[in-house]
């Protein structure tokens, strides 16, 4: 029997919101994986950390918004490794600790150009297959560099956590835009902050 192929969406998610959700379920559901995990990364190479919730905090969000998905978990073993946190450390270890899986990358359209400036992104490009979900505003590079780089057809989703953030520094509805539980927990953040 072949390895259960796990699909991997590395995030801040800073907070989860319904895109990612919808995302990840086209994953596991409309192509050849058995599961998605969405792995929390408590610092991106590529982001400031002074603007994120503590990565408890976005964990827990993500266990609760994914609460129920038995083809969907949340993974957190980036908050045992050095930081920032660089994907293919984090490749490493999980392949370390799953040997039986065999993981294939995740990501939205707009983290597709930065690749090749990815920590090893050679080796990172050349170990494992990519699956990307399209996104709205991001133009794709020229694909011939990545070899083993499928993009989706799928539903645009033009929604971010950047928008969210933005909604609660307002004052504004996050309702739909994130699940119900998150939206709680995120409503009495606010209330007590
Ligand atoms: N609406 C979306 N469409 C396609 N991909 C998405 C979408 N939202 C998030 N992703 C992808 O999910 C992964 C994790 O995203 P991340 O946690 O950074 O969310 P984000 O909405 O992009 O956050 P921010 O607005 O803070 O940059 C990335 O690969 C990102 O490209
Ligand atoms: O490994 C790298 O060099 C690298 C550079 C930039 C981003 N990443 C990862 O890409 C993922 C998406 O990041 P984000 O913050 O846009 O959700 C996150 O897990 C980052 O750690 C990884």
């Amino acid at each position: 029997m072949s390895a259960p192929r796990i699909g991997l969406l590395f995030g801040s998610f800073n907070p989860v919101h319904v895109g990612h959700l919808i995302l990840a379920e086209h994953f596991a559901t409309r192509t050849d994986l058995a599961e998605v995990w969405l792995v929390v990364t408590p610092h991106n190479p590529f982001k400031e950390a002074k603007d994120l919730l503590p990565d408890t905090e976005r964990l827990r969000l993500v266990e609760l918004a994914l609460a129920g998905n038995p083809r969907l978990r949340a993974e957190a073993i980036e908050f045992d490794l050095p930081r920032p946190s660089y994907t293919i450390a984090t490749l490493d270890a999980l392949r370390e600790r799953y040997p039986e899986h065999d993981f294939v990358l995740l990501m939205g359209g707009d983290n597709v150009s930065g690749l090749p400036r990815w920590q090893e992104s050679a080796r990172l490009l050349a170990e494992v297959d990519i699956y990307v979900y399209p996104r709205p505003g991001t133009a794709l590079p020229d694909l011939a560099a990545f070899p083993r780089l499928k993009v989706m057809a799928a539903p645009l989703l033009d929604i971010s956590a950047t928008y969210i953030r933005e909604s609660l520094r307002v004052g504004k509805s996050i309702r739909y835009l994130v699940p119900d539980a998150v939206e709680a927990v995120l409503a009495s953040r606010q209330a007590s902050a």
